[in-house]
């Protein structure tokens, strides 16, 4: 069928007549005289008709034929008018649409019995355990007809994975006796058998080619196969409960008046003495954010609203503009979350509020936070505010004003999330503040000292870690930030992953304490499981000399044991400051970068901390850096960073402050500053590490030649990186990563977006269990960490290990940031390519994300696990060149590749291009199949191929997993 056969199919004419015009310097169509008018006054009409050189109120339409005024189109259910038609069906969404309509009914014909014909049996074989699988499960079928005199014949049966050139794998086998046969009224019998040796899923087609002689056609009868190898107990207790429900965004409308809630205890856990500002978006701001196209919005604030020059002048108006409009896009995200409708249960004076995706934090609600209540059919605007006492697994607790009354257990509410602002106002507080030397905000080469660079053999520092000793760039950093003199510029640790950045930071912390008895440190990272390694490492340093401060809303279950003594825990049991003497006597504080405004929260005054530390300084936004700096430091305070910018950066929401540069570290932006360049800063004002003592060689090579260069060297602890080598779970003994491909399907349950995939959850439990129960090598919880994309498949796999193994660590990506363990399992979820876009519009999973794939790659030391599907993955090239590495190594096992791993990759096909033709190919290779077969009459279902672009629906567009903002925030008022 042509295009314009095609188009009739979907035009229902509607509506009346109308007249139509054509411009003729133009070209352009009008619908009406009206619409005629309206272009003889636009901009675009004045500008051809000044490059034509004629009056545009000379200008006369050409009149064209009169067309109905509407057309509907059947496969979208819209009206459009007549003159959009054509581009309506040339539409990506269109055909989206259309090619799913047609590709359903191929499906649904070919499942169909047909002349007479019928197929019987059923074929899906549910889970089967893998013992069973490996030894494979055999159902029956039949073949009759119901036609006495039939003209039948059985021609074909085959795969349609393994058929013609398809190279593809299949766990399913057909049995059935002879070739070519009449079907008759007497059964016959075929058995279609499972057979897969690990744990995943098979879907299969099996397709029956028949010849009617009589009709001198053809036709394919098809039948569904589908097998699942796991566990029923584990399939039974993980997948979703309640189907997954998109929900729905509503436009809020704005509050009039909120009634205050009754704040937690812990919010006056800590004595602030200085007030935080409100720092409200300018209204102004807000109405650019509403209105316009992505491109007018970021001009418009180019143009208006931030400084012409970003410089020392124009600092804090820069960054003040980015986290409004952070903030803005932040708070929009938290509208999908908006429930209508809602009952509330009461244990006087709290309510409890049922919240779906809580679990997966979906919203992320913390104790501190705020969610906005309305009785239904209260006045338009009028809320009250709940403050949050409690967060449990699917549930909060909210205490409201006195005011708040009628509650009934049949009453109904609306209910509101609100973004916890303590951040967002901490970091302009901060911005607001009087500092802005231009040694740190832009240091140049003149901050740079005269002279040579403090030499190791002139230092005579005695290391307390002696791995430093054994390595000059170590040592030479450690040296460089001891004898920095006060007022330095900003000191820079840069290193790929397992270089020894942090263990080189505690070292210097170390020894500036004990080389300056006035020293006084500050050591910040973004993330709690950052700033506790910090702590962990200083742990040597006495109660009173090192304080680790927690928000006082953090749960004291997260918070490493070894640490609690080095905290202040508050009568009521929340995280706390002690009395000012003792916090002013303390010589490093500990803390994330967020919770550091804390200090001067509470009075410390600024220049009290000689030194600033930040480690994992590219994880953070520039302005979470700056609060410790701008409150803390003065003229003579050094500032020391630690980073790489190639693994994970900030996590930025709106893409206007991304584009605005709020997704460039502050490391990322000084390491592009002149001081800072390896031969005028070597020593000054930068170290390079490039040893790396984490990993196995064979761990290390891929990450290193793809995004170092090839620079690192491999100087592991031969007794550490080989500890896996010959294990039992090794496809090459001597080569420890194993690539264990797994078809599994990616769910999501009830309201909450996140993904998880139990095929993959239940092959992660059988590795730990295998692990653990290896006797030869000896593995505990604490070597073995669990990397998944997803919060909802990393709460799944904790699920599955609870009182397997209680210890292993489970976590994000960004959880992981600056962790190692010896073994690291990577669960990669995907398993089907329709969600791939999903994650690349939300910045999630694996795929197309090579900071974080570099990140989860590299925290292995002896034995790297990863378990993906092989044929979603391999779509990214970055993957694919992975996985052929892993391949050409002997490193692989289950599900098998079905692509060449020696053949070169396409680098530059990109993860789009790839998917659109993966979705395309996998859409039409049936409909294309079926026409070769067919030679006339009822099967003729063939179609021309439009170019499909593939468009997926613009499903929910808020969060991140991992380490959000909000869940690195700070609930403790000020
Ligand atoms: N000089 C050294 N000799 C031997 N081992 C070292 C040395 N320096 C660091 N290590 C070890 O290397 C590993 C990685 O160190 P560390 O965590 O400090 O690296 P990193 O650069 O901060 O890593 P990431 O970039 O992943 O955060 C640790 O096990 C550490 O003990």
């Amino acid at each position: 069928m042509d295009n314009h056969t095609r188009s009739q199919v979907h035009l229902n004419k509607v509506g009346g007549q109308s007249l139509v015009f054509r411009c003729p310097l133009c070209q352009s169509r009008q619908n009406g005289r009206k619409q005629w008018a309206h272009h003889l006054a636009t901009f675009k009409h004045n500008r051809t008709c000044k490059a034509a050189g004629v009056d545009p109120r000379n200008v006369e339409p050409e009149e064209l034929a009169e067309v109905p005024r509407h057309t509907f189109c059947v496969t979208c259910n819209v009206h459009i008018q007549d003159i959009y038609w054509d581009r309506h069906i040339r539409n990506a969404k269109h055909l989206e649409k259309e090619r799913f309509a047609e590709f359903k009914v191929v499906l649904d014909e070919a499942e169909k019995d047909k002349h007479g014909v019928v197929v019987i049996g059923d074929f899906d074989f549910g889970i089967v355990e893998v013992a069973d699988a490996a030894r494979g499960r055999t159902v029956g079928g039949t073949i009759k007809s119901g036609n006495p005199s039939s003209h039948v014949a059985l021609v074909d049966i085959q795969l349609a994975s393994i058929k013609g050139t398809n190279r593809g794998h299949s766990s399913f086998k057909v049995d059935v006796h002879g070739g070519r046969r009449a079907i008759t009224t007497e059964p016959l019998n075929f058995g279609v058998t499972f057979r897969q040796g690990y744990i995943g899923r098979c879907q299969d087609r099996l397709e029956f080619l028949f010849e009617d002689k009589q009709l001198r056609t053809r036709f394919v009868i098809a039948r569904q196969l589908e097998g699942i190898v796991g566990n029923k107990a584990d399939h039974d207790r993980l997948r979703p409960t309640t189907p997954y429900v998109p929900r729905a965004k509503s436009a809020r409308q704005p509050e009039i008046k909120v009634v205050e809630g009754v704040r937690p205890p812990s919010m006056k856990a800590v004595p602030y003495v200085v007030p935080l500002p409100r720092a409200l978006i300018p209204a102004t701001l807000a109405t650019t954010l509403s209105t316009g196209t992505l491109a007018n919005k970021i001009t418009r604030i180019r143009n208006v609203f931030l400084p012409r020059e970003f410089n020392t002048a124009g600092y804090d108006r820069h960054f003040k503009h980015l986290l409004w409009i952070e903030e803005h896009q932040m708070e929009r995200d938290l509208e999908v979350y908006d429930m209508t409708n809602v009952r509330m249960t009461t244990y006087p004076p709290f309510y409890r509020l049922e919240v779906p995706g809580l679990a997966e934090k979906r919203p992320s609600v913390l104790v501190g936070d705020r969610i906005l209540v309305q009785p239904k059919g209260a006045r338009e605007g009028h809320w009250f505010e709940g403050g949050v006492h409690a967060v449990r697994k699917e549930e909060v607790s909210l205490r409201f004003d006195r005011s708040f009354r009628g509650w009934s257990r049949d009453q109904l509410y609306n209910v509101r999330f609100k973004l916890n602002r303590y951040p967002v106002r901490r970091q302009h507080q901060a911005l607001d503040s009087a500092f802005a030397e231009e040694r740190v905000l832009f240091p140049n080469r003149t901050h740079l000292p005269d002279g040579p660079y403090p030499k190791q053999a002139n230092a005579r520092l005695r290391v307390v870690n002696p791995l430093i000793g054994t390595n000059a760039p170590q040592l030479q950093a450690v040296i460089s930030i001891v004898k920095q003199p006060p007022g330095s510029l900003p000191f820079i640790i840069f290193g790929p992953p397992g270089t020894g950045k942090t263990i080189t930071m505690v070292e210097a912390i170390k020894q500036v304490l004990k080389n300056n008895p006035d020293a006084k440190i500050l050591a910040c990272a973004p993330s709690n499981s950052a700033a506790d390694l910090i702590a962990m490492r200083l742990r040597d340093l006495s109660h009173d000399e090192l304080f680790r401060f927690y928000a006082p809303s953090r749960a004291k279950d997260q918070v490493p044991h070894e640490l609690l003594d080095y905290c202040h825990v508050r009568y009521d049991g929340h995280f706390s400051v002690p009395p000012m003497a003792r916090m002013m006597r303390f010589r490093a504080v500990v803390t994330t970068c967020v919770s550091s405004s804390f200090v001067s929260g509470i009075g410390i005054p600024r220049g009290h901390y000689s030194h600033i530390f930040v480690d994992e300084a590219g994880q953070a936004t520039e302005p979470e850096v700056f609060i410790a700096i701008k409150t803390m430091a003065n003229p003579t305070t050094n500032v020391v960073l630690a980073g790489d910018p190639k693994q994970l950066g900030p996590i930025i929401r709106s893409r206007i402050a991304c584009q605005l540069g709020l997704e460039i570290s502050f490391i990322e932006r000084l390491m592009k500053r002149e001081p800072y360049g390896l031969k005028e800063g070597y020593g000054y004002s930068v170290v390079k590490l490039v040893k790396n003592f984490r990993s196995h060689s064979t761990i290390l090579k891929y990450p290193n030649e793809r995004f170092y260069d090839d620079e690192l060297e491999q100087r592991g602890d031969p007794k550490v990186i080989n500890g896996f080598l010959g294990s039992l779970y090794l496809p090459n003994k001597d080569f420890p990563i194993v690539f264990h491909g797994l078809c599994g399907k990616d769910d999501r349950e009830a309201s909450s977006p996140s993904f998880f995939n139990v095929d993959e959850v239940l092959q992660v439990k059988a590795y730990v269990q295998a692990l653990r129960a290896d006797r030869r090598f000896r593995t505990t919880d604490n070597d073995i960490g669990v990397i998944a994309p997803y919060n909802a498949q990393c709460r799944k796999i904790r699920t599955a290990l609870r009182g397997v193994s209680d210890g292993v660590k489970v976590g994000s990506v960004e959880e992981f940031q600056g962790q190692e363990r010896r073994v690291i399992i990577i669960s990669t979820v995907r398993s089907s390519t329709e969600f791939v876009e999903y994650d690349l519009r939300h910045t999630l999973g694996f795929v197309a994300s090579p900071r974080r794939f570099n990140v989860a790659i590299t925290r292995a030391q002896s034995l790297l696990i990863i378990i993906g599907d092989p044929s979603v993955l391999s779509l990214d090239p970055l993957w694919r060149s992975f996985m052929n590495y892993i391949h050409n190594n002997n490193g692989w096992t289950g599900s098998p590749i079905t692509w060449d791993p020696k053949a070169p990759v396409d680098e530059a096909g990109g993860y789009d291009k790839q998917i659109r033709q993966a979705a395309q190919v996998d859409m039409n290779s049936f409909t294309r199949e079926m026409e070769a077969l067919t030679l006339a009459g009822v099967d003729a279902m063939g179609e021309e191929e439009g170019n499909v672009d593939r468009v997926y629906g613009d499903e929910l567009g808020h969060g991140h997993e991992g380490v959000t903002a909000h869940a690195m925030s700070m609930s403790d008022g000020g």
